[in-house]
């Protein structure tokens, strides 16, 4: 199958999950969660708002802001067209809606933390395989951002997906530019490679 053919058929499952199913899986994936958090103190963390039926993902910010952790949210950048920026989100920032839909900190620069300085970036992916490989949305957003960081072994930030059990595929057929994930969570499992 082709990428955008598989993009279609995950999106479309994962759009299909009740209600129930969705907060379930929100509630379950807590413990996988608190697992790969644990052992940071005051971290600085990466998260998203979910969109097109991803794991509800406001609980868990709330969770890990409980805790002492600061939280970052993905911004489309303003001009480097393709690449996010991270910037700090808490309870009463200003908010707009990017051009997804999708809710994001209005852009304030001394807000914005450089990817380097990043503990944790939790990734949102549409599909990903056996081998820790993941499939977007199909913009290539966190790919290209986090392009100039990726080597063997780079430690920081860590890369963590999440995802429901029903976005796993077998293989994805990979791309030169795709960076893989070492550790995904699902409300049923927490991968590591
Ligand atoms: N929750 C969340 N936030 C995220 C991402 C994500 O995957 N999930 N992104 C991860 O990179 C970035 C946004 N990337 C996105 C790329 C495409 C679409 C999308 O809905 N595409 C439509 C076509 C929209 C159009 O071009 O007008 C579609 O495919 O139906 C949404 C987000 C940053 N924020
Ligand atoms: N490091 C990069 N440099 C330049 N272009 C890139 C890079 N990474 C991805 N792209 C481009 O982005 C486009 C979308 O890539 P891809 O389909 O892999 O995105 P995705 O992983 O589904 O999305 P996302 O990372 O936003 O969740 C491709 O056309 C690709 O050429």
């Amino acid at each position: 199958m082709k990428r955008s053919e598989i993009r279609d058929l995950v999106r479309k499952k994962r759009n299909a999950l009740t209600q129930k199913e969705q907060k379930l899986a929100a509630e379950t994936i807590k413990l996988n969660l608190s697992q790969v958090v644990n052992g940071y103190k005051n971290a600085k963390i990466a998260l998203y708002l979910s969109n097109d039926g991803e794991l509800n993902t406001a609980k868990l910010i709330e969770l890990i802001q409980k805790d002492n952790h600061e939280i970052y949210l993905p911004v489309l950048h303003p001009f480097k067209s393709g690449n996010l920026l991270f910037q700090k989100y808490e309870k009463n920032s200003p908010m707009k809606a990017n051009r997804y839909g999708i809710f994001e900190p209005e852009l304030n620069c001394s807000h914005v933390c450089p990817v380097s300085e990043l503990d944790i970036i939790f990734t949102p992916l549409v599909a990903f395989d056996d081998s820790g490989n993941r499939l977007g949305m199909g913009g290539g957003f966190y790919d290209r951002t986090l392009a100039k960081f990726y080597r063997e072994n780079w430690q920081k930030p860590q890369l963590i997906g999440i995802a429901h059990n029903c976005q796993k595929v077998d293989k994805l057929p990979i791309e030169s530019w795709d960076v893989p994930l070492k550790t995904i969570i699902t409300p049923e499992k927490l991968y590591r490679w």
